[in-house]
């Protein structure tokens, strides 16, 4: 079996702040017929939390689309206001969950150890974490991309071991490309998605490596997904916008 063979492609959509609960579940019932068929390609949308119970409901069990959470507590449950847990999402229907996405490094002064505990607290909930990465622009001007990605990795993933992240997702979100309309090139992918597949076989094992899916995010539509999912090392997307249209989410999860 080949590298590529065991990697099985997924196409999640974060769709941020956007959606009520009701735009939510017709969304989420226009993308599962758009999507019938389809094989080959885990699907994932992530709404706002509430209206994971809401979708889940709508999708049923079994659905094709599987849904995660933007965002966890590091802790079960507590005198903690406005936060959600693991085992809240996990019941409320989602299988991910969205972890240390910029944003939240940007506005909610999430940090590489904030990440790691919420990585931890999303895998004792039986959660699926989606660890975002990625450096500004600012940081690629002064060529600190590696050092910066070396680093949210090595920090973010401190303390687990081997066993802990066979289901991890890693996804690549160069800062600069979100809800920019500027993709990284393919050189850039391709380079940054083998820098970040050695890294995990040097800090780990080559099997973890081997098996670890590695997103691209940032601007992904319809008219790039193709070129993009040709990038060796790249095994899906992070979608922003493009996500939230169901008819071009298809598209792209189609690519
Ligand atoms: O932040 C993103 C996904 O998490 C990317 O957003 P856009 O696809 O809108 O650039």
């Amino acid at each position: 079996m080949t590298e590529i063979a065991i990697r099985k492609p997924l196409i999640a959509g974060n769709w941020k702040m956007y959606k009520t609960g009701t735009q939510a579940v017709a969304a989420a019932k226009q993308l599962a017929d758009l999507t019938q068929g389809v094989t080959g390609v885990d699907i994932m949308i992530a709404p706002t939390a509430l209206s994971l119970p809401l979708m889940a409901a709508a999708l049923g069990k079994d659905a094709q689309v599987r849904l995660g959470a933007q965002n966890i507590y590091p802790g079960t449950e507590g005198a903690f206001t406005g936060e959600v847990s693991g085992p809240m999402i996990k019941d409320a229907g989602a299988d991910y969950v969205i972890i240390g996405h910029s944003e939240r490094r940007q506005y909610f002064g999430e940090t590489d150890e904030t990440v790691g505990s919420k990585i931890r607290a999303a895998l004792d909930a039986g959660l699926i974490p989606v660890m975002c990465i990625g450096e500004t622009e600012s940081q690629r001007d002064a060529d600190k991309t590696f050092f910066i990605l070396d680093k949210q990795v090595s920090d973010g993933l401190k303390g687990f071991d081997l066993g802990d992240l066979n289901s991890l997702v890693l996804a690549y979100e160069p800062v600069w490309a979100i809800g920019t309309g500027k993709t990284a090139g393919p050189e850039q992918v391709k380079e940054v998605h083998g820098f970040l597949r050695h890294l995990i076989k040097e800090k780990y094992a080559e099997g973890l490596a081997a098996k670890m899916r590695i997103l691209y995010g940032g601007s992904v539509k319809p008219g790039n997904i193709k070129d993009l999912m040709h990038i060796e090392d790249v095994d899906g997307a992070l979608v922003g916008g493009a996500s939230l249209n169901p008819a071009d989410f298809n598209k792209i999860i189609r690519f």
